[in-house]
């Protein structure tokens, strides 16, 4: 419950205030609405063209946060009342975004312009204002690491000067034009430069989030039940479909690109800091991530089938896994990031925040998750017989 005598990483009083969030309705931000709700006094007016990832937080009026979060259904390519509420508020964070990678290479205007064209009013207001901003960025930035570049036998490829990405030495790497993957990738970069711009030319406060691969429960949608049949979600949500409908997990090009998994409530706990301690959050740039996490997506396949069986006492499938080429799975014009291990230098010493929770256990429960939510619903669908259009 929210508490009078809540005190900030210095030992200050924290003041309730005023959060304008933009893509409360998505993934990570319901998480943030229902930590902000549960352990906070702050407000939050929730920006978004859909709530119902945050229904459970706007109804009943009894909620004993009622009053503490309205919903403006808003899409802010086009609606004035945007500047009002980023007047209203002490603080906007933005999480609005394209951030499928289906989408990046088959979509690339919608991608561009979402993840620059439309955040630069959001920019705008808030530098005009003299109102604090947190922007989500990605990890993608950084693209691919410099030693995917080595030789595949070079000593050097072992060193972590070479994979490791910081926020302020890394390069960021992207693919040629025609690998449309990188529109994404290069929307956010140019977003994240104009962020910072406006702190060095006009003062903008403002916080730069990059996360690495946030996942658990409410993550993008099942194809068929809570989003379209031919959508492409997320690797979470894509093997969580596969693993429901008891299909073999697709591995894109051979699942030998690596990724580090955070689970979302971990995660959630840093952004609450950055929040809360806005003179050691201003004027930085974050990797949020878990660099204990770290696995190939064949390796993820593996874990996430030994786990769903165990959570929904189905046996695994015999061969639980196919190859899939890129362009079969996501069209021409799709590239990868080899391999994401975030520094947590700059987090650690402004913040004092580390991850906590491993794989096998964030899996298990957001699994635990899918399955409960998700595992009548596909037994319904794949019995109907399919419906004459
Ligand atoms: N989940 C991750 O691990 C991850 C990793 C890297 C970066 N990010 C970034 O974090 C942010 C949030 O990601 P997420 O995983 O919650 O994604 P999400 O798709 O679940 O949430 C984004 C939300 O923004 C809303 N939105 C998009 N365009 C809008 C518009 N024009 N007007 C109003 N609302 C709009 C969507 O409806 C959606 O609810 C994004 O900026 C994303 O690029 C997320
Ligand atoms: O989450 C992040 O930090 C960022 O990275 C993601 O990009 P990526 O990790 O490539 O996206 P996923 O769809 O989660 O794919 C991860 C890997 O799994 C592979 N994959 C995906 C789906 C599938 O069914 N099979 C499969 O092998 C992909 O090719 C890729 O190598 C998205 O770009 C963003 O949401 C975000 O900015």
């Amino acid at each position: 419950m929210a508490s009078a005598a809540r005190v900030d990483l210095d030992g200050n009083p924290i003041k309730a205030m005023t959060i304008c969030m933009i893509g409360a309705g998505g993934f990570i931000g319901s998480h943030l609405c229902e930590k902000l709700m549960a352990e906070t006094p702050h407000k939050v007016l929730a920006v978004d063209v859909y709530n119902d990832k945050i229904k459970h937080l706007l109804e009943p009026a009894s909620l004993p946060w009622a009053g503490r979060i309205q919903f403006h259904r808003i899409n802010i390519k086009n609606d004035s009342r945007l500047e009002g509420l980023i007047k209203m508020a002490d603080l906007t964070i933005n999480l609005a975004a394209i951030c499928t990678p289906a989408d990046y290479n088959t979509r690339p205007l919608d991608t561009i312009y979402s993840n620059f064209i439309d955040a630069l009013p959001v920019v705008k207001y808030c530098s005009e204002n003299n109102k604090r901003l947190i922007h989500f960025s990605t990890c993608e930035v950084y693209g691919k690491t410099i030693g995917s570049f080595l030789p595949k036998d070079s000593p050097m490829r072992q060193d972590p000067a070479y994979f490791i990405l910081k926020e302020d030495a890394s390069p960021c790497i992207f693919g040629s034009i025609e690998k449309q993957r990188w529109s994404y990738a290069c929307a956010k970069q140019l977003i994240e430069r104009l962020v910072y711009a406006e702190g060095a030319e006009n003062g903008l406060e403002f916080t730069i989030v990059r996360p690495f691969n946030w996942i658990g429960p409410r993550m993008d949608f099942i194809p068929g039940i809570d989003g379209p049949s031919e959508g492409v979600p997320r690797v979470l949500a894509c093997f969580s479909n596969n693993l429901l409908r008891g299909e073999p997990l697709k591995l894109v090009d051979g699942g030998q690109s690596q990724r580090t998994f955070v689970y979302i409530k971990d995660a959630i706990e840093a952004v609450l800091l950055m929040i809360e301690n806005p003179a050691r959050a201003n004027g930085h740039i974050f990797n949020v991530g878990n660099p204990n996490n770290e696995v190939t997506v064949r390796q993820l396949a593996e874990m996430m089938t030994e786990v769903y069986s165990k959570v929904s006492g189905e046996p695994a499938l015999e061969v639980p896994t196919i190859d899939v080429s890129s362009k079969e799975f996501y069209g021409e014009g799709y590239d990868d990031s080899d391999k994401r291990i975030p520094d947590m230098t700059i987090i650690n010493t402004q913040l004092g925040w580390n991850p906590k929770t491993s794989l096998w256990d964030l899996l298990e429960s957001t699994l635990t998750y899918q399955h409960r939510t998700y595992a009548e619903a596909i037994k319904q669908a794949i019995s109907k017989p399919i419906a004459s259009s």
